[in-house]
């Protein structure tokens, strides 16, 4: 199959895009593996898919592929990118647009400086619908959130780590570090993502606050590893950091591909916002092997 793709990236966490607004592709997992492929396909963190409006009220359809070839529910530099990419390609002339992801309605908005901001919707900290498996686990309050204890076994250290969990409609852990530089993100990444705590997998974060307004973020992504930048798990941070009463409501999350400012007024049904780059890098034409 020989298709048209587009190049972009937000923050450094890099997208292949395609356009499904006139018919199916019908990709299998093991091709939108091949597409994400750094060394055989065009390389990405995520395949992003654009579809028509799958009803009343709602521009598009928003479909995302982790670089492992697993459909998710959510991704957030992607939905900048997303913005830009329909406008770019003249698919509306609208700044906010209405778009469906497996996680719900999010609204991208695209800003006269060039930048995109996103009502990611409401987070959800309700353990059992991140979802994390609570039992025989106490809880480490602080301030209006909680720290769970997350044993990392097969750690030579044995390690337990305090984690805040958090769903942008995908899951995040959230812990914190001194410094993100030195973090063994490489090292425990891997194993917090796929801990038996967590059915669906789970996406690490590790943060570092650096004043009430300000932090260093790294993500080691379920079904991508490691990127430049992961909008979802900025707000996912940031809200934890405010509900351990560590943040503003407004912060700069400084990250290895970029700077996203999040904004989050702290109430269980309050929206977080997400305010960045969204970046087309090139266009490309591509052969697809039918047998993968
Ligand atoms: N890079 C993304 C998140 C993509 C999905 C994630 N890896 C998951 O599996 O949930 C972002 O910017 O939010």
């Amino acid at each position: 199959m020989h298709i048209r793709f587009t190049k972009m990236q937000g923050a450094g966490n890099d997208f292949v895009v395609l356009d499904e607004t006139q018919g199916r592709l019908g990709l299998t997992p093991a091709q939108y593996r091949f597409l994400a492929d750094r060394h055989f396909g065009v390389g990405a963190d995520q395949i992003l898919t654009v579809r028509p409006s799958p009803g009343a009220g709602i521009d598009f359809e928003y479909v995302i592929h982790n670089a492992d070839g697993g459909q998710v529910e959510q991704c957030g530099n992607g939905a900048r990118c997303f913005a830009r990419y329909v406008r770019d390609k003249g698919l509306t002339a609208q700044d906010t647009i209405r778009v469906q992801t497996m996680a719900g309605v999010i609204a991208p908005h695209l800003t006269a400086d060039g930048r995109v901001t996103v009502d990611m919707g409401r987070p959800e900290l309700e353990p059992a619908r991140v979802p994390f498996d609570t039992t025989g686990l106490a809880p480490v309050s602080q301030g209006s959130g909680q720290k769970w204890p997350l044993a990392l076994d097969g750690q030579a250290s044995a390690a337990t780590l305090l984690v805040a969990v958090v769903s942008m409609g995908n899951p995040h852990a959230v812990q914190l570090v001194d410094d993100v530089d030195t973090a063994p993100v490489a090292q425990t990444g891997p194993l917090i993502e796929s801990h038996p705590r967590f059915p669906q997998r789970v996406n690490a974060g590790y943060l570092q606050i650096v004043n009430r307004g300000e932090v260093r973020l790294r993500v080691y992504e379920r079904g991508a590893g490691e990127t430049l930048a992961c909008g979802t798990g900025a707000c996912a941070a940031v809200v934890a950091g405010i509900r351990l009463g560590l943040l503003d409501a407004r912060v700069q999350v400084h990250t290895r591909g970029g700077v996203l400012t999040i904004d989050w007024a702290g109430g269980l049904q309050d929206p977080v916002f997400m305010t960045g780059p969204a970046t087309t890098v090139f266009e490309g034409e591509i052969d697809i092997p039918d047998a993968l």
